[in-house]
């Protein structure tokens, strides 16, 4: 169905990318022995504006994951995991996809440029993730994509704690790229900091593992709403 991905973003009352992961990347299960079809449940439940589906080997992931999930819902979906042809974005689309994970780190900026041009002209967004200045500067038509500032790395796989003040400190270069939906991505584990980080003027948040540990999704979001509203009463 390949919806639109930051339109459902941009009017969310909770812009949180709610993420669809199998296990972590040490190999631990995610799903906590829900089965796909409950899990998409759960977010829709919890008002998701839109899915990431993650389809990534090192995170258990495969294609099959992402046909599950758009058999399941008509929220759009982001596809999570190394892409590097075009062949690729065609097949995400195929699959269901309206977003496609095109990753700074891992692209020489013309193929990066390339990738970007291809997913437009398909009708894809381009959500690119960045972790440093160089992978900002890289971004082409800043304008037409989300920009997320992954806050793991993934040099070491994501096996280390993400370093929550990366988003922060690049914010303003993220901005300059053009983009109308700057995001952080990865470790973002408790509702507070997440209020915080919409504070600091990201636009949407995709999480994974902090929802898909949450013993309540509706709760994890209730106590995020709670702790936006304070600190909107706290500014005036
Ligand atoms: O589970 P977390 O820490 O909330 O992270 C989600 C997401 O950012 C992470 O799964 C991810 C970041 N970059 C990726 C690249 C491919 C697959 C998955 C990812």
């Amino acid at each position: 169905m390949n919806a639109d991905f930051v339109g459902a973003l941009a009017k969310a009352a909770r812009p949180l990318i709610m993420e669809v992961k199998r296990r972590d990347a040490d190999g631990r299960d995610l799903l906590g022995g829900r089965g796909v079809a409950e899990t998409v449940e759960r977010f829709e439940a919890a008002g998701a504006p839109c899915l990431s589906v993650v389809t990534g080997h090192w995170f258990g992931g495969t294609e099959d994951l992402l046909t599950q999930v758009a058999a399941r819902t008509e929220l759009p979906l982001l596809r999570k995991d190394f892409l590097i042809s075009r062949r690729e974005l065609e097949r995400s689309r195929e699959l269901g996809a309206s977003a496609v994970l095109l990753t700074a780190k891992l692209l020489p900026a013309s193929v990066l440029a390339r990738l970007t041009d291809h997913a437009l002209d398909l009708g894809l967004t381009p959500f690119v993730e960045v972790a440093d200045e160089a992978d900002v500067a890289a971004v082409a038509r800043g304008s037409a994509c989300v920009v997320a500032v992954n806050n793991k790395d993934i040099a070491t796989r994501e096996r280390l704690p993400a370093d929550p003040h990366r988003g922060r400190a690049l914010l303003p270069a993220v901005r300059s790229t053009g983009t109308r939906c700057p995001v952080s991505a990865s470790g973002i584990t408790d509702p507070e900091a997440a209020a915080e980080l919409i504070d600091a003027g990201f636009s949407g948040l995709l999480i994974g593992t902090g929802l898909l540990r949450a013993r309540s999704v509706g709760a994890w979001c209730a106590a995020f709403d709670t702790a936006r509203s304070a600190s909107a009463g706290s500014t005036g």
